[in-house]
């Protein structure tokens, strides 16, 4: 019998939400209805709860835990079941590099273990959001990575410390020099994040020459839109919520990897 299961992932900025069918005969899924908004979020659980059929929610949250808090009281009082993920020193075979496993980001754990939906092999994953994060994996054992500013937080940072510089919302699709201000602003930052990803896939490649490079985040359509004019891997993948794919993993643990790598391919959110 098909039962349903939801998926939260609560980044910096926005929350990322995506109920699935699962149906036991060919284990396939169903998307129904992605959200954005941390404050829809309790009309949204409602929704996805209102045909009293069981209902379990996998959970995974960079924030705060008054406002995680929020959401485990909301679906305990709608008697929901809640699994809250944490980053760990092992999943599904894959080892974190952390010494202290607890001070990694839940997103940046989950996008590792989302990018074995993806890729069979070795890989660079990259998620554009809030921060940008660059995470490498090598025999699944996560060698390292970096957190810097995404592309929001970098122009905010600018024109936050300076009188005279302003930023406008355009997206500049380019990779090019400005001759106004919100012009070079928008393309320096841009810049700044193409170079740590050039940057970056330089570091892998001292270590390892095959390797997929994997974009996801809010900003991954941008760094797509240029990608012709980057050095990078031959093989690369854009993906828009790799977080979500590692929560994939747990809500169907005990599904053939196969199948769930084709629930990943599927699943756009
Ligand atoms: N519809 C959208 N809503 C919000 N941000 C968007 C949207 N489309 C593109 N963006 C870009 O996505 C970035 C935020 O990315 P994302 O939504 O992945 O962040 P997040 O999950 O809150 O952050 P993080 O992944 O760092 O926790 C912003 O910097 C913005 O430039
Ligand atoms: C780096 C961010 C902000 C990216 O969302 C998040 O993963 C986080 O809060 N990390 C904690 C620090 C760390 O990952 O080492």
């Amino acid at each position: 019998m098909a039962h349903r299961c939801s998926l939260i992932d609560v980044g910096n900025s926005t929350l990322k939400a995506v109920t699935l069918e699962v149906t036991a005969i060919e284990e396939a899924v169903a998307v129904i209805s992605p959200i954005r908004a941390y404050e829809d979020i309790e009309q949204w659980l409602g929704a996805q709860n209102n045909d009293g059929h069981h209902h379990k929610v996998w959970f995974a949250s960079v924030r705060d835990d008054p406002e995680n808090q929020r959401i485990h009281d909301f679906l305990h009082q709608h008697g929901m079941l809640c699994e809250q993920v944490n980053t760990s020193e092992e999943a599904f075979g894959i080892k974190n590099s952390y010494a202290q496993v607890s001070k990694m980001g839940v997103d940046r754990w989950l996008a590792l273990l989302g990018a074995e939906l993806l890729s069979d092999g070795d890989c660079l994953v990259a998620d554009a959001g809030t921060a940008l994060t660059v995470d490498a994996l090598i025999d699944k054992q996560h060698v390292g990575g970096w957190i810097s500013p995404g592309l929001q937080l970098a122009k905010d940072a600018v024109t936050g410390n300076t009188r005279r510089v302003f930023q406008d919302p355009q997206a500049y699709q380019q990779l090019a020099f400005g001759n106004d201000t919100e012009q070079c602003l928008a393309l320096g930052c841009m810049a700044q994040l193409y170079g740590t990803l050039m940057v970056a896939t330089q570091v892998m490649q001292q270590q390892q020459t095959d390797f997929t490079l994997i974009i996801s985040g809010g900003d991954a359509p941008l760094i797509k839109s240029i990608s012709n004019k980057l050095p990078l891997p031959q093989s690369f993948i854009y993906t828009p919520n790799i977080v979500i794919l590692g929560l994939l993993r747990f809500a169907l643990a005990d599904h053939p990897l196969k199948s769930v790598q084709k629930t990943a391919q599927s699943l756009v959110i």
